[in-house]
């Protein structure tokens, strides 16, 4: 294209599309600098894991990423789109659309049977009743849960965390966040859920990124961040 023309720049395809990318983000709390310009990428089909000690801050980064919680400054894009200074709505629309997102305890709907726990994230996200029932049955059969049980309260550990991963993949995110969620579970369900979840990045194409204690998730991620004092850095490794 000749130089200097009008012409709009081509919108990249989603497969481009960074799932996160933030640069030089600052975050205070009660006087308290918890990220101190911090940068971190994370691209499809990739895994990377922020570690820290309790209270450096690792679930307050993912608030700021979620939208939940406002930076200083800086800059967070999520799939491509700047959030830091998104309307309510359309942050909603993002975090609903293009985030997936694994609590510690799955935060589920013990009343619920396990599908319509994951078909809810898909009709929230805007999908039709029938599509979000079928995606629901299959990600949970992919996900090994029965589909039969009439409440989620009835499930074992490891089943009620890999319902929560099928409920965060319905919308099927470039970006898949998990906040310790090994924390709650035996040592053989631990393994399995996270046997699961670092497989999902070549499986599935997203970017995952987890916060966490647990040594043995830092060891199966492709890149390694310490939080300590603010700072985010890389671990070579
Ligand atoms: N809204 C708030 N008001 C005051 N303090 C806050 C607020 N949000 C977070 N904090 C404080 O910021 C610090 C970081 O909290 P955060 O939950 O992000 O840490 P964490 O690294 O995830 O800890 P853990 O590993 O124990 O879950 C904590 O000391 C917490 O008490």
């Amino acid at each position: 294209m000749p130089h200097g023309t009008d012409a709009p720049t081509p919108r990249r395809t989603s497969a481009e599309e960074v799932p996160l990318r933030l640069s030089g983000v600052s975050y205070t709390v009660a006087g308290r600098l918890l990220l101190d310009e911090a940068e971190l990428s994370a691209r499809r089909g990739t895994s990377t894991v922020v570690t820290g000690s309790s209270g450096s801050g690792k679930s307050t980064l993912l608030a700021c990423v979620m939208g939940l919680a406002a930076p200083d400054s800086g800059s967070i894009r999520v799939a491509g789109r700047e959030i830091t200074r998104m309307r309510r709505r359309e942050m909603a629309a993002v975090r609903s659309r293009d985030i997936g997102m694994v609590f510690q305890d799955g935060e589920l709907l013990p009343e619920l049977t396990p599908v319509d726990n994951v078909a809810l994230a898909g009709l929230l996200a805007g999908l039709g009743a029938e599509e979000a029932v079928q995606r629901a049955r299959a990600l949970l059969a992919d996900l090994d849960v029965t589909t039969a049980a009439e409440s989620t309260g009835e499930l074992s550990g490891g089943e009620h965390q890999r319902t929560a991963v099928a409920r965060a993949l319905i919308t099927e995110p470039s970006l898949l966040l998990a906040d310790e969620p090994t924390g709650a579970l035996d040592p053989d369900n631990r393994d399995k859920v996270a046997d699961l979840l670092f497989a999902l990045p070549a499986q599935r194409g997203c970017a995952l990124v987890v916060v966490t204690h647990d040594r043995d998730l830092s060891e199966r991620s492709d890149h390694l961040f310490h939080l300590r004092g603010g700072r985010l850095s890389e671990v070579g490794r």
